[in-house]
Formats: C-alpha cells, sequence, structure tokens
C-alpha cells in the first residue's frame, strides 16, 4: 500500500508586509496564486521514519527529521496517537530555497498522504491547524487556487479567479534564507513608519476578472527590495524579461525565484528563451496558475 499526493509551488501576486511583532513573525497580506509546478510525495509503511528525495535540487534537502515532509507526517502520529514510521519519498520539481514554498508543498502532502495511508478520517480543519504548525506558508499548500493569507499568512480566505494566468519563472544560482530577507526587511525600515499591511482592491479584482494587464499593473512584493538588497544581480534577470516583452516582472515571496508574468503560452516561450539567452539565471520554467492543492494522485 502507498499514496502520492502532488502539491502545487506558489506566487505571491501581493505581498504585504507589516512591522517585525514581539514573536518575530511580520503580520502580512499575502495573496498566494498556486501554479503549475508540482512536487509529488509517496508514502509507503516503513520499520522506521525515512526521507528520500530526487529531482534536480535534491542534494539541497535535508533527510532528517527537519525535513517539514517527516514534520508533518510526526505532528500526525501524536495526534493520532500513532507511530510515525513511514518512507516518505519526495519527487522534487519545485525549487528549493527559492520563494516558491517547496518545503511547505511537501509538507503539505506529508500530511495529505499519512492521512490517507493511515486513515485517521482528520477533518480539514484539523489537517489546516497541524499545517499552520509546520509554518506559515503550510496552508496555502493544501488549498491551492488563490487564497488571502493574514497573520502570519496561515489564515486564509479562498479567492475568486476568472481565468488563467501565463508566468515564466527564473531559477537563480543559489538561494535565499527567508528569515534572513525578513531580516533584511526590518534592517531596510528601520527608523520608518510601516503601514499596516492591507490586500489590494485592484490586485483581487484583477484576478475575479482573470485580467492579466490589470493584474500586472497592481502586482506588489514588500520583501522585494529586501531580497535585492541581499541578492542584487536579481535585478538583471527582472530588467532582461521586462525588456523580452513580460507585462510584470517581480521576486517571487522571498525570492530568489524571478517571477514573469505573461499574455499566453507563446509570450511566455520567447520571454523564457530571452531569460535563457540573458545568462542572468540558472533555468527558466513555464507554469499557469491557479492550480490545485495538494491531491492524492495515486493510491494503491
Ligand atoms: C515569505 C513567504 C511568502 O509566502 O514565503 P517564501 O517566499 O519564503 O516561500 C512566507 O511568508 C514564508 O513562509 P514560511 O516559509 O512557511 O515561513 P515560516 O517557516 O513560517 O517562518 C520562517 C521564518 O520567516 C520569518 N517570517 C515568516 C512568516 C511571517 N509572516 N513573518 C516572518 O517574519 C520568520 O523569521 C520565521 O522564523
Ligand atoms: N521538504 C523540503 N524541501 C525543501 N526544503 C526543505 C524541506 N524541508 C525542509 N527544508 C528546508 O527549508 C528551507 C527552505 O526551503 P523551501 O521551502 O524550498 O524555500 P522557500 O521557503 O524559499 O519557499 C531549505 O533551505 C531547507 O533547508
Amino acid at each position: 500500500m502507498s499514496v502520492t499526493v502532488r502539491v502545487p509551488a506558489k506566487v505571491n501576486v501581493q505581498l504585504a508586509v507589516g512591522a517585525a511583532r514581539p514573536d518575530g513573525f511580520h503580520d502580512l497580506a499575502n495573496v498566494f496564486l498556486a501554479v503549475g509546478l508540482y512536487d509529488e510525495i509517496t508514502v509507503t509503511p516503513a520499520d522506521e521514519l525515512r526521507v528520500t528525495c530526487d529531482g534536480p535540487d535534491a542534494d539541497q534537502v535535508p533527510l532528517d527529521r527537519t525535513n517539514l515532509a517527516a514534520r508533518a507526517a510526526v505532528a500526525l502520529a501524536e495526534r493520532y496517537g500513532r507511530s510515525p514510521d513511514v518512507h516518505l519519498h519526495i519527487a522534487k520539481d519545485i525549487p528549493v530555497a527559492g520563494g516558491m514554498a517547496g518545503g511547505s508543498a511537501d509538507g503539505a502532502g506529508a500530511l495529505v498522504a499519512c492521512d490517507a495511508l493511515w486513515g485517521t478520517g482528520a477533518s480539514r480543519e484539523e489537517l489546516l491547524e497541524i499545517c499552520a504548525e509546520l509554518g506559515s506558508d503550510v496552508p496555502f499548500s493544501l488549498v491551492g487556487g488563490a487564497a488571502l493569507g493574514i497573520g502570519r499568512g496561515e489564515r486564509l480566505t479562498p479567492l475568486e479567479v476568472g481565468g488563467t494566468f501565463h508566468w515564466v519563472f527564473a531559477m537563480a544560482g543559489r538561494g535565499l534564507s527567508t528569515p534572513a530577507v525578513f531580516r533584511e526587511f526590518d534592517r531596510l525600515g528601520e527608523g520608518t513608519d510601516i503601514p499596516e499591511p492591507v490586500a489590494s482592491g485592484e490586485l483581487l479584482a484583477a484576478l475575479a476578472k482573470g485580467d492579466p494587464d490589470a493584474l500586472a499593473a497592481a502586482v506588489s512584493n514588500d520583501l522585494q527590495p529586501a531580497a535585492l538588497s541581499l541578492f542584487p544581480e536579481l535585478a538583471g534577470t527582472l530588467a532582461a524579461g521586462r525588456a523580452a516583452g513580460a507585462l510584470t516582472a517581480l521576486v517571487s515571496g522571498s525570492g530568489p525565484t524571478t517571477a514573469f508574468l505573461v499574455r499566453d503560452p507563446e509570450s511566455a516561450a520567447a520571454v523564457a528563451q530571452a531569460l535563457l539567452a540573458s545568462e542572468t539565471c540558472r533555468t527558466v520554467r513555464m507554469a499557469s496558475g491557479p492550480a490545485p492543492g495538494a491531491t492524492v494522485a495515486a493510491a494503491g
């Protein structure tokens, strides 16, 4: 018996960041869009908890109990008073430390897969509660589609999306640490008045209409200056994508993956080719959204 769950990556079409809270986290207005780049997590009964991983970035994924997939299995097993002994295999296609929530995807995927394997009968609310304990982005990986996340980003409201948005993603030569980017955000904002984060009405309307030009005019990422400060070469990648005709270019979440919104799959191919030719990134991928959240792809 084994269960395989497919989980999408995300791009943040708006990431409004408030001042640091006493617990070190930041309040957000985080508008997530799930896109069709996926990790697949397969869980099989085993004598001990074990994690394996394959894919282009597999060597950067921890295989011990700090792996978010392992932490998810342990959290669910503890709640249901059972052993977490399973083999978790991650087929990883989402870039690691790229600002696309790859680790969060694996956490949500392992949770759904173990839940199905063990037949715990946990409610969606319970699974979302465990997700929020695992990380701020993990609940969104479970639900997918598009959603506004407030609080740390874990309190979600699903959003209407009236069409398909086409994207090109440029992967960088190295990763960026999420806590380091938030620290840089704090450093850059020292002595300034940081407003409460609020979702943009124009952006939500653009999503609901499925209008790429309106979305391009409304996207924003308050972490972008911090990501660029730690990784200045990303400015060259953003400029190359804009010059190639992208409707807009932005850093995905805490980066360093850069995201380029385009009108259709043909423009995606042209922008992808130009980005590769610019030699300002390691590799490029095309994907569209919204994509469904964590879904059982095979069981048996
Ligand atoms: C920035 C975002 C945008 O969606 O994603 P990535 O770009 O990293 O994928 C998220 O907020 C990342 O969420 P996630 O990666 O789950 O972060 P967590 O494990 O909860 O927290 C890691 C660290 O990030 C910082 N953090 C995270 C969320 C938040 N609202 N405020 C924070 O200050 C804290 O320093 C925290 O210790
Ligand atoms: N299953 C996992 N896949 C990837 N990274 C993981 C996983 N579990 C833990 N990590 C750790 O989380 C860090 C952040 O990775 P990731 O979630 O891919 O990036 P981001 O937070 O930028 O979206 C990695 O550097 C790695 O040390």
